[in-house]
């Protein structure tokens, strides 16, 4: 990460803040969603929970003293399918390269199941540290869960193990304080502010990034990016939308817009029904096309594509 991106602690001031990864790995009800709400709390809950089970790779984002914990989904990091989910992918951990940390939950009642055992034969190949979380402690005897433990620490050789109940939220706290200690020290990735929403922001800027690029990729190389400037939820259920596509050149802006807004056209309706079905709602998209001659050189433009500034 670069410093220029840095937000949330005070530059040269006695605490420095942390950010980083965290993969959340776990068999289907193993309580991965109590989870997350337990350590994002409402402050920093994420809007959509349907957008980020289908596709988006954030499900929450923790804050815990100065560390920003970024907890990114993972089935797209297994086997990331769709083009889109391999972008997202690349541009949230290609800087980091793997996630800082990867824990594993296990639902202590169920034990090592098939799919237990299927995750843990794949765990290695993911990078980053790996902790081992016993959720629903609150169900099973303390005999059981020690030997649960002992065994999957048998099989796989975890950094930490934890025992937790993420419904009642006991054992919480000290996990999540044990991951903001793993986060490396850098700039927050989401400003404080921007947070609860920032995600579904992004997701929608980089559909339609996508359809900009499956349309122009020939005449734009690189040279365009899309903010989502406005997302208001509306009374009837529906998202006002309002992204602004920045590109370098006032020629880009023609191609962008093509003959009688044919192309922008063309590609505010491919976004707009993709996002629809991100978001499972419906979505009123406007597209806005400006001239900004630096923005590659503009460290905002790249914080909110979620991306780090090219040094
Ligand atoms: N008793 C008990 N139940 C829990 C605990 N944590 C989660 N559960 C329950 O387990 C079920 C599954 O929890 P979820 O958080 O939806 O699990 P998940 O891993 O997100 O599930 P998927 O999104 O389907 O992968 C729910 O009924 C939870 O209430 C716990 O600590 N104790």
């Amino acid at each position: 990460m670069n410093e220029a991106l840095g937000a949330g602690g005070g530059a040269g001031g006695a605490q420095e803040t942390r950010c980083g990864f965290v993969a959340l790995i776990g068999a289907p009800n193993a309580g991965k969603s109590t989870l997350i709400n337990q350590l994002v709390g409402a402050k920093v809950s994420i809007v959509s929970r349907k957008v980020q089970t289908t596709r988006s790779l954030v499900r929450g984002i923790a804050i815990e003293g100065m560390a920003q914990i970024v907890f990114v989904d993972t089935p797209g990091i297994f086997a990331p399918k769709r083009r889109l989910d391999r972008a997202m992918v690349t541009s949230a951990w290609g800087g980091a390269g793997d996630a800082d940390a990867v824990a594993l939950l296990v639902d202590a009642r169920k034990g090592v199941d098939d799919e237990v055992e299927a995750i843990l034969a794949r765990l290695p190949q993911v990078g980053g540290a790996k902790i081992l979380v016993l959720n629903k402690i609150d169900t099973v005897e303390p005999p059981k869960l020690l030997e649960l433990a002992a065994r999957l620490n048998g099989e796989l050789s975890f950094a930490d193990t934890f025992m937790i109940s993420a419904l009642r939220g006991h054992g919480v706290p000290k996990l999540r304080a044990a991951l903001g200690a793993m986060m490396r020290p850098g700039p927050w990735l989401y400003p404080e502010d921007q947070i609860s929403d920032a995600p579904l922001r992004s997701l929608a800027a980089e559909i339609t990034r996508e359809k900009i690029f499956e349309r122009l990729h020939d005449e734009l190389p690189y040279q365009s990016t899309v903010e989502t400037e406005l997302w208001k939820d509306m009374p009837d259920g529906s998202a006002r939308i309002e992204q602004t596509i920045y590109v370098m050149r006032e020629g880009h802006k023609k191609i962008v817009i093509g003959e009688g807004g044919r192309t922008i056209k063309a590609i505010g309706s491919a976004a707009r029904k993709e996002i629809m079905e991100a978001t499972e709602q419906t979505v009123h998209l406007f597209l806005f096309v400006k001239v900004r001659e630096n923005w590659a050189d503009d460290p905002e433009r790249y914080r909110e594509m979620g991306l780090d500034f090219p040094k």
